[in-house]
């Protein structure tokens, strides 16, 4: 079970997950004077993340449990992939389907590996493979398997917590991963690493993830498509995020995506796109005067003491360095990271928390890869602005050249 299931599909990029497609679906609760969702067709291809977004009651819930029919339809069809599963049994089909709920959904007093291995067990998988997938999903998830497997979810917090929801709903793995607000419970610096690794497993996994959230700025950063809905369920528009902010298709989705479309570009723009700064690394125990003669060389003034998977512990000064024969291990808590599907506000944020002029810069498995200057950050953002009033006024110009000719 380690390895994944997977089908290859155009574009040279082989997809695990399957497409979704939903046909007329309708929501009536009973003693509701109006659906909650009227009349919904939407097709989700196989390998996206589409995050749902829209205001309160506007459906996004309701929609997303109709897909595993937690909650019955009450008129319309659900396919996975070819399937239709609209009338399959549901506690099967929700066998197939991973899902991740706002508090993780954890049983109390079950050890994190029980409750990684819960649907496995169900399915009669043996013993000897639950216990690799646990250990391959907690390593996926960025939670060290050795320290983690036995203990109990309330000696964890909520961000772990988080991530051990995440790794027992792919414990089947299934090919489709259904997210109820699965971030909005935790601090926005743990936020942004949830979303980081949510990134970095689909980019490793490659399923089909629908994730409701009502943090538009969330769905830009995560949604490969966004949709957005209006009361009843109504499509006001379904685009990658990029096309949302430069074309809203209705004055809904101006009104909502707000007047600060043009700084939402800046939520677009990612780490990688940005250049790094190097860093020198180094080990616990190292000798200090190797070190700092490394460190010297290279011209830095300071430098990430790493683990031995190569993630950031500390980033002690040459000063510091220098007050101890052998480089020590300290885990700095605070220390500002951020992966590279971070946005560029992800990285202010991280620096911002931290107090410090920079940021660590780390790869899909939390590997330190370089580092990133509040300065850099500052420039890309200022470039950005600065193209956005040269379109802006593009836009005047072209607006008033219209009222000229007419
Ligand atoms: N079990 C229920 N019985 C009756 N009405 C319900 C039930 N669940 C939801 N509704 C109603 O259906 C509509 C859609 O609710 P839903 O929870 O899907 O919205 P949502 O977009 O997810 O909202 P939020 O962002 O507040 O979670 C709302 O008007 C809600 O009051």
């Amino acid at each position: 079970m380690t390895s994944e299931t997977s089908t290859p599909v155009s574009g040279g990029r082989t997809v695990a997950g399957e497409s979704i497609r939903l046909e007329g679906l309708v929501k009536q609760y009973r003693g509701q004077p109006q659906p909650a969702v009227k009349k919904l067709d939407l097709q989700i291809d196989a390998g996206d993340i589409v995050a749902f977004v829209g205001p309160s009651g506007c459906g996004k819930t309701t929609t997303l449990k109709m897909i595993n029919r937690l909650i019955e339809p009450s008129a319309g069809r659900i396919y996975i992939g070819d399937r239709d599963v609209t009338t399959e049994n549901p506690d099967k089909l929700r066998q197939s389907i991973g899902y991740v709920i706002q508090s993780g959904g954890l049983f109390p007093h079950w050890s994190v590996a029980k409750n990684v291995g819960a649907i496995p067990r169900v399915l009669g998988t043996d013993k000897k493979k639950i216990a690799e997938r646990t250990d391959y999903l907690l390593d996926l998830v960025g939670l060290d398997p050795e320290e983690y497997s036995s203990r109990l979810p309330k000696d964890m917090s909520g961000g772990q917590q988080q991530r051990v929801g995440v790794a027992r709903a792919l414990a089947a793995d299934p090919p489709v991963l259904l997210m109820d607000e699965p971030f909005s419970a935790v601090d926005p610096i743990t936020r942004v690493r949830l979303q980081d690794s949510l990134i970095a497993i689909q980019h490793e996994l490659a399923k089909t993830i629908v994730i409701v959230t009502h943090d538009f700025e969330e769905a830009t950063k995560l949604g490969d498509k966004v949709l957005i809905l209006s009361e009843g369920g109504h499509v006001e528009q379904y685009a990658a995020p990029e096309e949302i902010l430069a074309n809203p298709a209705t004055p809904f989705v101006e009104e909502f995506i707000g007047s600060g479309a043009t700084l939402a570009h800046l939520t677009l723009s990612r780490v990688k796109d940005v250049e790094h700064n190097a860093v020198v690394t180094a080990r616990v125990g190292e000798p200090s005067g190797e070190v700092i003669g490394r460190a010297k060389a290279a011209g830095q003034t300071w430098v990430v003491v790493v683990d031995d998977n190569g993630r950031p512990r500390s980033w002690p000064s040459l000063d510091e360095l220098q007050t101890k024969p052998q480089v020590s291990d300290y885990l700095d808590r605070r220390l500002p990271t951020v992966a590279q599907s971070s946005t560029l506000n992800d990285a202010l944020d991280s620096m911002l928390a931290a107090s410090q002029g920079g940021t660590l810069v780390t790869d899909g498995r939390g590997a330190v890869i370089g580092a990133l200057t509040v300065a850099r950050v500052m420039d890309v953002i200022r470039g950005q602005l600065a193209d956005a009033r040269d379109d802006s006024s593009d836009t005047y110009e072209s607006h008033t050249d219209g009222a000229k000719s007419s």
